[in-house]
């Protein structure tokens, strides 16, 4: 049994959900100033995209006051610090209420509380301070937003262009929670398909198809090429997910060819690096394939969806945006109707 709906912007539900989900970990509860904080993130972003007259020149203060790029990013910084000042700031009030005998105002830490606990009692080697507090929260947005959020856009892309996978992924879901109402994180385990799914999303749609910039540290020959000591690389982790010389019909979305493989995320089989690979890869991969595996699985598992305008799955558009995290260039706008479970 079914309830029809109408069409939705999938991309905009999406973002605000994953900004929620970060938001809830790390400041414990969505903060005043969250609409403000990821607007900020995303221009920061913006302004940190691609190539521009400041790099080519990166000592010319002259060429940094006519582009105004110094500019835009100290505006962005102050805004930010002072948000984040404020995030500290009520986290150590509600601290010392809990210290003051309103125990229930520390019995459930978010990750500020918990860097606060850990600055206070000393216990590391190095002292951390106020801007390292700062700094995390920072990192934790600005890496773990986007990333999440584009690759269940990808996800829901690939499942409506090829119904196929769709239909199996929901039939997975189905039949494991027949009749279950509310699920839950750890039923993720059971989803070999929709694990499959996701893996081949990450394949094709790395989010940050050119990871962070390295440093070379020795010089070095790669295909005859000398690359200098010093000199900036960039690794296409979008073009060796698609490199035939790795993957059969590697264009082509199929969850399948991970079944049984031992291909995996971490950063050990470098035909496949979503998240990276080495000392800088992502260390919130865990918290990153929990933010996408469990909303993609509910979305499957409480509606279907449906193109609009009587469109056809092999009609929908798949073209990507340029930027720090690729996503889709057109918004995903589809038509979900209430399955009762
Ligand atoms: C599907 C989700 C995600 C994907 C695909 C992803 C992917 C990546 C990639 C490719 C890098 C660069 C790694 C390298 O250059 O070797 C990275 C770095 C990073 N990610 Fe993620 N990420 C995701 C989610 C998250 C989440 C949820 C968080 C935090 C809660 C996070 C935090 C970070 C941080 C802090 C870095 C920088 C690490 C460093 O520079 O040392 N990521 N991520």
């Amino acid at each position: 049994m079914s309830t029809a709906g109408s069409k939705i912007n999938l991309t905009t539900r999406i973002f605000s959900l994953i900004n929620s989900i970060i938001s809830r970990s790390a400041f414990g509860d969505k903060s005043d100033d969250q609409v403000e904080f990821v607007s900020l993130i995303r221009q920061a972003i913006a302004l940190s995209t691609g190539l521009d007259l400041d790099d080519l020149f990166p000592s010319s203060k002259v060429l940094h006051m006519l582009t105004g790029y110094k500019g835009k990013i100290e505006k962005i910084h102050k805004r930010v610090d002072k948000i984040l000042d404020n995030v500290v700031r009520k986290h150590q009030e509600k601290r010392t209420r809990g210290h003051d005998g309103n125990k229930s105002e520390i019995e459930n830490e978010d990750l500020v509380d918990v860097l606060l606990r850990v600055q206070q009692s000393g216990s590391l080697d190095i002292q951390l301070t106020i801007n390292n507090i700062k700094s995390v929260i920072w990192d934790i947005f600005a890496a773990g937003t986007d990333t999440s959020a584009t690759t269940i856009g990808w996800v829901m892309s690939e499942m409506m262009k090829n119904p196929r996978v769709r239909e199996k992924a929901q039939a997975e879901l189905r039949q494991a929670f027949k009749g279950k109402e509310l699920l839950s994180e750890t039923d993720l385990e059971e989803l070999t398909y929709l694990k499959l799914v996701v893996k081949e999303t990450l394949r094709l749609h790395p989010p940050s198809p050119l990871l962070v910039p390295r440093e070379c540290t020795e010089q070095t020959i790669i295909d005859g090429y000398e690359i200098p000591k010093k000199t900036m690389i960039l690794i296409n982790a979008w073009a060796i997910g698609r490199d035939p010389q790795y993957w059969d019909d590697a264009e082509s979305f199929i969850p399948e060819r991970f079944d049984g493989n031992l291909i995996d995320f971490k950063g050990n089989n470098f035909e496949y690096i979503p998240f990276g690979a080495g000392r800088r890869m992502c260390p919130g991969m865990a918290f990153g394939l929990a933010s996408v595996m469990f909303p993609v699985a509910l979305l499957l598992y409480h509606f279907n969806w449906k193109l609009p305008n009587k469109m056809k799955s092999e009609d929908l558009d798949m073209t990507e945006d340029f930027g720090l995290t690729v996503g889709r260039k057109y918004e995903l706008c589809l038509i979900p109707t209430v399955y009762d479970v």
